[in-house]
């Protein structure tokens, strides 16, 4: 398989999203320009399981090049987005002392790219870091774009930096150890991109779902390719989502509210309730008599064709409360005087940001939401 190269354009901080096969074999050689000095060394941050199945190799690699690596691993899962685990990590590699000229590696999901980001901007007051994201959401997503954070009592993802990588390598081989869960709450955010402004790969991977989930390696590459180009596009024209980056947050202010809802522990994965989230979007856009109902229904059919819940009922995980989860909006980061900002859509292919959102419609309708079978 040849490599595709996608550049994220930040001027000064512009930086390389490598997509391809086995390149986990040749980590070190490719991180050497990422290294600020030739005797830095590497801080690499994974998780438990992430780092069982793959540590090896990315060690191996790392020695033939003759890279030092210094390894910390959390506790795999959402919980780990944690002001512990932030104080336990950054303790531990300075007890290791590292360095400003030392390089920190990220080898994991979100949850491990997230946190690694945010101890890199906070160590010694910013270290530079590079992104291996080792599950389809990270590489269709989170490595990219320099979100990083962990979340807070009051919600997800609330405590964080805008701090970008230097470099992002993402070995789709990686993929073939995955659980099919979590290939499945990935995929909802590759076909946010769809939704978002790509009316075009809306209509691919209403053919190609099957070939993606069952990770054939051409459907596969394209469709992380393209999340990149569209994700690489907007944070490039609006890196602190100061306007059009709030796109990419289609589906996470209903997303956030579910996974705040159930605390973080692991009954509904980001991907899932990202999912249920754009879904929600679209029948709320309906409702506003802005969004065509054939539109909905493609939306709600390719997500459950994709094993992705529809509707709250649909994530099995019990009852929400409609005055619960209109509280939790009320944290989203895109609150604005006070006021809920939505993504909403005019069809597929189709978002835009609503601001100021009236909240008694959106009350009546989160009701109705929680009563759907
Ligand atoms: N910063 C951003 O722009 C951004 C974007 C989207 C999501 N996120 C965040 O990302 C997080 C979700 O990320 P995620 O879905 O990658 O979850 P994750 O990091 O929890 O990984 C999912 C699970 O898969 C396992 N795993 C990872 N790679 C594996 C592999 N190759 N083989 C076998 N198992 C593997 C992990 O151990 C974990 O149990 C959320 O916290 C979300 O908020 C951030
Ligand atoms: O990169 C972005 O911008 C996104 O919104 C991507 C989202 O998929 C991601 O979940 C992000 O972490 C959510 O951002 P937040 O600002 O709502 O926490
Ligand atoms: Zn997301």
């Amino acid at each position: 398989m040849t490599e595709d190269i996608v550049r994220v354009d930040l001027g000064k901080r512009s930086y390389d999203i490598v997509i391809g096969s086995a390149l986990i074999d040749t980590f070190g050689e490719r991180i050497k320009d990422a290294l600020p000095k030739p005797t830095s060394r590497a801080f690499i941050l994974s998780d438990d399981a992430v780092w069982g199945i793959h540590g090896e190799r990315a060690l191996k690699s790392l020695d033939a090049s003759g890279i030092p690596a210094i390894v910390k691993t959390v506790p795999s899962g959402e919980a780990s987005k944690s002001f512990a685990n932030l104080e336990t990590v950054l303790e531990h590699f300075i007890a290791e002392e590292a360095e400003r000229n030392d390089l920190l590696i990220a080898f994991g999901g979100g949850v491990v790219g997230d946190l690694s980001g945010l101890v890199a901007g906070l160590m010694k007051r910013g270290m530079p870091f590079v992104q291996v994201p080792t599950t389809l959401l990270s590489q269709v997503d989170s490595s990219v774009g320099g979100k990083t954070a962990i979340n807070s009592r009051h919600g997800k993802n609330l405590i964080g930096l805008f701090n970008q990588p230097v470099l992002v390598l993402a070995d789709i081989d990686m993929l073939s150890t995955l659980p099919p869960r979590e290939w499945r709450a990935g995929y909802a955010e590759v076909i946010k991109y769809g939704l978002i402004d790509r009316p075009d790969f809306f209509d691919h991977l209403e053919t190609a779902t099957d070939a993606i989930l069952a990770g054939d390696k051409a459907e596969l590459a394209k469709a992380v390719k393209i999340s990149c180009e569209s994700k690489a596009a907007v944070v490039a024209a609006d890196e602190t989502e100061q306007g059009k980056r709030a796109l990419l947050n289609l589906g996470h202010t209903f997303g956030h509210a579910i996974e705040r809802a159930r605390g973080f522990d692991g009954r509904v994965l980001h991907g899932e309730a990202v999912a249920t989230g754009m879904a929600m979007a679209y029948r709320y856009s309906r409702q506003l008599g802005i969004c065509p109902g054939q539109d909905v229904v493609r939306v709600e059919r390719l997500l459950a064709k994709s094993g992705l819940a529809p509707t709250l009922a649909a994530l099995n995980t019990g009852d929400f409360d409609a005055n619960e989860l209109l509280s939790h909006m009320y944290q989203d980061k895109k609150v604005e005087s006070g006021a809920l900002t939505l993504i909403l859509a005019k069809g597929i292919g189709n978002s835009f940001v609503q601001k100021g959102v009236d909240p008694e419609p959106l009350r009546a309708f989160l009701e109705v939401e929680t009563k759907l079978a």
